[in-house]
């Protein structure tokens, strides 16, 4: 009953030195400062104003599973795992003869606990005196750890049994502040982690923000890029219609240009034909007037010029043609015009040129045609032209009446034997077919 009314007043006197020592640390300070274990009790204040550097010195020494489960179940006080394990822990002790201090601790501790239960507790203490020795060489983390620490409660246990309420007093103390040690050590390196914790969540989150600002920096990057090239794909569209636009427009503008000539020109001698003859006799017979100025007119007819078709082809026949367009155009002046009439006729108009210079320059064309050598279309006759001449003076001031005298003219030479040129006059305005 002693021990036991002993552990009750102790317990609560613990309980209430542990809550102090929570409320006031200060206290316990002071308190520890008298005590016999001054210099231990130093060094936990110290680890209580400091206790992640205590508990965190040195890294703790490993311990083998068996003695921790040996420890385990001689914990439950149960007589038959005492007898178990005290078997297993000889052989333990055979076998492994080379533990480290820590092991060799706990192994002291399972002793001395085999023996408190066994209520021998000079041999307990005794067993649990050899921790002692072995203290210096465990790293003091591990010291504080409950299943080291319990060496102080059974010292306490042992000692309030043999009746030494001093001792049991001051092994139960130093029990309860090394438990205390270790919840504050615990406690600090809980702190510490999860303050680590938060810090390297916080980094996470900053780094997932800003590889999303990042992202969206990107996508902006890339949004900008796509309307620019839409942009510049837009303007060159553009760029590439208006050029298609103006080279149809000029394919266009080139195109009716051609048409207008072609409309304006014989295809065969590149003459101006009969329509563009009428237009620019209309011209010259106005200018003539109202500038008071001469105007002649001529026109060409080959002679007998169906017996070459008929002779040498159609071929040879445009031929002919084309060589009595070339002689008539080199005949002519700059100023003048000559032109196809159609079939085998021309006409020329000459500005500013009397009936006698017309005469003579429709002399000059004839004796050309008929001076041509004719030889490298293999034709054997010698081609002949009736060229009619008209002046404006002689008719009334417009271009068919001068066209029609000459014409006039042109069958008068034809009817008086070819290969002439005859000015019309009274007698070949009254020349009848
Ligand atoms: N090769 C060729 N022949 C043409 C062309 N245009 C008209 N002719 C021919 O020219 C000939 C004209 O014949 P005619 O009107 O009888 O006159 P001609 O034979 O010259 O006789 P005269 O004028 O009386 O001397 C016809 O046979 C037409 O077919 C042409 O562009 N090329």
């Amino acid at each position: 009953m002693k021990p036991c009314s002993f552990s009750h007043i102790s317990l609560w006197v613990f309980v209430g030195f542990y809550l102090a020592s929570l409320a006031f640390p200060s206290v316990v300070q002071a308190y520890s400062a008298d005590d016999e274990l001054a210099a231990q009790n130093n060094n936990s204040v110290k680890a209580s104003a400091e206790p992640e550097n205590i508990l965190n010195n040195k890294v703790p020494l490993p311990i083998n599973a068996r003695i921790l489960s040996l420890l385990s179940l001689v914990q439950q006080n149960d007589q038959k795992n005492t007898v178990q394990v005290t078997g297993v822990l000889l052989q333990l002790e055979e076998i492994n003869s080379t533990f480290n201090a820590a092991e060799q601790y706990l192994i002291f501790l399972i002793h001395g606990l085999i023996e408190h239960h066994a209520q021998q507790d000079k041999q307990a203490i005794a067993w649990l005196e050899k921790t002692l020795n072995l203290r210096d060489e465990i790293p003091e983390k591990q010291l504080y750890l409950p299943e080291f620490s319990e060496v102080n409660l059974i010292f306490a246990r042992s000692f309030s049994a043999l009746g030494d309420f001093k001792q049991a007093f001051d092994y139960k103390k130093k029990y309860i502040r090394n438990g205390y040690q270790y919840f504050e050590g615990t406690r600090a390196d809980k702190v510490k982690e999860l303050n680590i914790t938060y810090a390297t969540d916080q980094k996470i989150k900053q780094n997932e923000l800003l590889a999303n600002q990042n992202k969206i920096k990107r996508l902006k990057i890339i949004a900008a890029e796509n309307k620019k090239f839409a942009q510049q794909r837009n303007i060159l569209i553009l760029v590439i219609t208006v050029i298609v636009f103006f080279i149809l427009l000029l394919r266009q503008i080139k195109v009716r240009k051609k048409l207008k000539y072609l409309a304006k020109v014989d295809s065969l001698t590149n003459l101006y034909n009969r329509r563009t003859l009428f237009e620019k006799g209309a011209e010259s017979v106005d200018i003539a007037v109202n500038e008071k100025q001469s105007l002649s007119v001529i026109l060409l007819d080959i002679d007998f010029f169906k017996n070459i078709n008929d002779n040498y082809g159609h071929d040879i026949g445009d031929e002919v043609i084309i060589i009595i367009a070339e002689l008539g155009s080199e005949t002519m002046r700059s100023r003048d015009l000559f032109a196809r009439l159609g079939g085998e006729e021309f006409a020329g108009i000459l500005p500013g040129v009397g009936c006698a210079e017309a005469k003579a320059i429709a002399e000059r064309l004839r004796e050309k045609v008929a001076s041509k050598d004719w030889s490298e279309f293999n034709i054997k006759e010698q081609l002949t032209v009736c060229i009619g001449v008209a002046c404006l003076e002689q008719v009334e001031p417009n271009f068919d009446a001068l066209l029609n005298a000459a014409d006039i003219a042109m069958y008068y030479a034809k009817a008086n034997g070819r290969n002439r040129v005859y000015q019309f006059n009274d007698e070949s305005q009254n020349y009848n077919d």
